[in-house]
């Protein structure tokens, strides 16, 4: 039903993939659409399996003053019992969210909290550097050559967004598949990894949007997801995630944020890419209408943060952060 709709979607709106970088006119998705998005009667903001007030959702000194009482810095590990078999319980995480909204800034904070967590970071570096070095033999020296995926993709959608989804995804897998560090190993509690994205992202966000603008073609789209639900049956339950921190922002805040960072490979990034990729993120963590083909996916809790707080400047906005970080972890 979702890829009739999709179909639909593309058949009238052609080519309109230049968009991405702002290059042609932009399409569908208007001003109210996107700020509709994710906001029930009454101003409830649905998060997993929780609704929360907007109220609530962003950072209130009172309750997490109580919740900081409760859940001390020097406790990281979760309080569950450690398993019988002595292997090492590992409970993971991803943290979703826009380009931009501070997801490595957010995860360094909580690796710098807490030293019993690990981090894993997306494989940027890993796009930025494909060593495609093609020596076609004869007397010529061998040639050494990289290329920058992450740049092509930008520069040319329709040409290369099939091929930086199949890197992205396989990249993620690989570096979430490295064996746990000793330190978690020998952990006596529940020991957490924090992905930055995940397998899931790549498809429900960035993939599916590509494809909604036509940047990757419907038999693209199929054979994407063929290989994916393949890789996430055959893999997925050794990167099993049991709850998503979504750090919500305006994409405007995002943009901001792009713009002051200045990563040369996403200069020609405009806001409306971002507004697409906002409505995924809510559209897949926020309303669930997102068509999921993974049924622990399906029920995922989501703790959703509001990532447009300033925290690096100020101390009690970042222990607030992780006091509710930590009680998200304590409950999966
Ligand atoms: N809470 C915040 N307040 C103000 N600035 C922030 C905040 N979080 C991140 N930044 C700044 O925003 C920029 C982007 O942050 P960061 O690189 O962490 O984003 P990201 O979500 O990991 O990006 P990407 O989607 O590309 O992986 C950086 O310059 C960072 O210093
Ligand atoms: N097209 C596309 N597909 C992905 O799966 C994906 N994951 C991340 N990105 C882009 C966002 C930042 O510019 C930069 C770092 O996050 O890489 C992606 N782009």
């Amino acid at each position: 039903m979702m890829s009739l709709v999709y179909r639909c979607f593309l058949l009238s709106h052609v080519s309109k993939c230049k968009t991405l970088i702002g290059r042609t006119q932009t399409i569908g998705f208007g001003k109210n659409a996107r700020r509709s998005q994710g906001k029930t009667p009454g101003g409830f903001l649905r998060a997993g399996n929780t609704v929360m007030t907007q109220a609530a959702s962003s950072l209130s000194t009172m309750a997490n003053k109580a919740d900081s009482d409760r859940f001390p810095w020097s406790r990281c590990m979760s309080s569950k019992t450690p398993p019988r078999d002595g292997k090492a319980r590992v409970k993971r995480v991803s943290i979703e969210g826009n380009i931009a909204v501070g997801k490595s800034t957010f995860a360094r904070l909580l690796q710098s909290a807490c030293s019993d967590w690990e981090v894993v970071v997306e494989p940027v570096s890993q796009w930025q550097n494909i060593d495609s070095g093609t020596s076609k033999g004869g007397s010529a020296p061998p040639q050494t050559a990289v290329s920058n995926l992450l740049q092509m993709m930008y520069q040319d959608p329709e040409r290369w967004s099939y091929t930086f989804q199949t890197y992205s995804c396989m990249s993620r897998l690989r570096t979430q598949l490295q064996p746990l560090p000793a330190r978690l190993l020998s952990s006596e509690g529940t020991a957490v990894q924090v992905y930055e994205r995940s397998v899931y992202s790549d498809r429900y966000i960035f993939a599916l949007n590509m494809f909604e603008l036509g940047c990757i073609n419907s038999t693209e789209w199929a054979v994407y997801q063929d290989w994916h639900s393949l890789l996430v049956e055959q893999f997925g339950h050794k990167v099993a995630l049991e709850g998503i921190i979504y750090l919500r922002a305006p994409p405007e805040k995002c943009m901001e944020r792009l713009e002051h960072r200045g990563r040369a490979e996403e200069k020609g990034v405009k806001l409306d890419y971002l507004d697409k990729l906002h409505i995924q993120h809510e559209r897949w963590l926020v309303d669930k209408s997102t068509e999921i083909h993974f049924e622990k996916m399906k029920q995922i809790p989501v703790l959703q943060l509001d990532a447009s707080v300033e925290f690096q400047s100020d101390p009690d906005v970042r222990q607030q952060f992780i006091t509710k970080v930590k009680n998200f972890f304590n409950v999966l």
